[in-house]
């Protein structure tokens, strides 16, 4: 194990077919944009570190396919996710509707009950179907972050998934394991964790 990663986490990303889950995730691990990305088969997985607050961080990034006749095995990849990035594409109202049923299916097939998620609104280089206000309405009522996005522009793309990050860090149940007791984050401005020992930096 490298010694100056604080932790994993595995992060799902999920949402109907088209919004732009694989662009998202190319945009953010590889900075390339594809116009004509092939549809995913099953499940594509992607890693890449991150450093946030100082914390650098190993990411499994699990890319769900939208279509349904994709669909049968990837409840098992639900299982120990940290985080869950829930797309829409805001120039397709049906996309922004079904998020509901996104929402229940992960309820069903994620183990952790305190999983991060993130709302994001891709697309926002084309004309609207869905308003931003709608947007932040839905994640309020759901109690998930948001924020929207263009995986084309790369507008939102690096924030959205720093944000997950920082929050899933901030929740020390979803990955503080007890060989980890000793590890403290640096600048998380959390005074409530004492003992720092040592801090990998
Ligand atoms: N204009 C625009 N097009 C985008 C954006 N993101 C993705 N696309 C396009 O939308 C189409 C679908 O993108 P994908 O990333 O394959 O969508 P997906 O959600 O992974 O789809 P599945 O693999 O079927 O689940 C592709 O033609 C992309 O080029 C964006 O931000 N802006």
């Amino acid at each position: 194990m490298d010694p100056s990663v604080l932790t994993t986490l595995k992060i799902l990303l999920i949402g109907q077919s088209g919004v732009g889950k694989s662009c998202l995730l190319c945009r953010f691990t590889d900075d390339t944009f594809n116009i004509d990305n092939a549809v995913t088969i099953g499940v594509d997985f992607k890693m890449k570190k991150i450093t946030v607050d100082n914390n650098n961080i190993k990411l499994a990034l699990w890319d769900t396919a939208g279509q349904e006749r994709f669909r049968t095995l990837t409840p098992n990849y639900y299982r120990d996710g940290q985080g869950a990035i829930l797309v829409y594409d805001v120039s397709n109202r049906e996309s922004f509707t079904c998020l509901e049923t996104w929402i229940s299916e992960l309820k069903t097939y994620s183990t952790k009950t305190d999983i991060i998620k993130m709302v994001v609104g891709n697309k926002i280089d084309q004309e609207r179907q869905v308003t931003r206000d709608e947007g932040i309405a839905f994640a309020r009522r759901h109690q998930t972050l948001f924020i929207e996005t263009s995986a084309k522009t790369k507008e939102g793309v690096y924030m959205a998934f720093e944000e997950l990050v920082r929050k899933i860090l901030n929740t020390p149940s979803l990955w503080e394991k007890v060989e980890d007791a000793n590890v403290v984050r640096c600048n998380d401005g959390n005074s409530s964790i004492s003992e720092q020992k040592y801090c990998y930096c």
